[in-house]
């Protein structure tokens, strides 16, 4: 059954999550169906909206989200199928300060996704001196370890390998990749989420740009 809010909040939060998808579809960043949205509701603790599996990312309305529990990301019975991708957003909630999470199939991220990924061993990509650094928040602007996840077909064994990793990381960002696959950014508002995933892209622009090439180890 397809999503009604029951508060303003949840209307307002199903709305933005739209609008945001919209924007990002325009951008190129969610060809097709790919992508996935997910924000906590307001004065609801515990529960988060998400975009519903398959759908045309630049046309959701608002019956296209699905409530679950944000930290477990199981949803609220008698829906449509949340996002194939619930339980990654959930381990971001469950270990992060996430209020929103975005994830996207954006270019130049993807392509750092696809040089960068190892054949089923998680690593990191390290991103140093470029001022767009400043633009994540993170204790020391002056070096990123972006983490890039083997892209397991079973999608709950990418979400165990983001929990393990990302709490326990503190030159992690506030995103991470998945080889072959895309980027997944989260902020304390969608708005933070969108200006950190802004700079992640850039910033893999310049990488894929650079003759230097990827500086790329191995974690696990
Ligand atoms: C268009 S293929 C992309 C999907 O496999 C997936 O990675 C994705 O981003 C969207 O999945 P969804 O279940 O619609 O949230
Ligand atoms: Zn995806």
């Amino acid at each position: 059954m397809s999503y009604t809010p029951t508060t303003v909040a949840a209307r307002q939060t199903a709305q933005q999550l739209a609008q945001f998808s919209r924007t990002l579809y325009e951008r190129g960043w969610m060809p097709g169906t790919a992508g996935n949205l997910s924000m906590r509701v307001p004065r609801a603790p515990g529960r988060a909206l998400i975009t519903a599996s398959g759908r045309d990312k630049g046309d959701l309305r608002i019956q296209d989200m699905v409530e679950i529990d944000a930290e477990t990301g199981r949803p609220s019975p008698g829906q449509d199928r949340a996002s194939a991708e619930t339980s990654l957003h959930a381990a971001l909630y469950r270990t992060t300060d996430a209020q929103a999470v975005i994830h996207v199939h954006s270019p130049h991220a993807t392509a750092v996704a696809h040089r960068a990924g190892l054949d089923g061993a998680t690593s990191v990509v390290h991103i140093e001196r470029y001022e767009l650094l400043k633009g994540l928040g993170l204790d020391d602007p002056a070096a990123a370890k972006l983490p890039v996840f083997p892209n397991w077909a079973r999608v709950d064994r990418i979400a165990e390998d983001i929990a393990a990793h990302v709490p326990a990381d503190p030159g992690c960002p506030p995103g991470l990749l998945i080889a072959d696959h895309g980027i997944t950014v989260w902020g304390q508002t969608l708005g933070q989420a969108r200006n950190r995933l802004e700079c992640l892209e850039a910033l893999c622009q310049l990488l894929v740009l650079s003759p230097a090439g990827l500086n790329v180890t191995r974690v696990s």
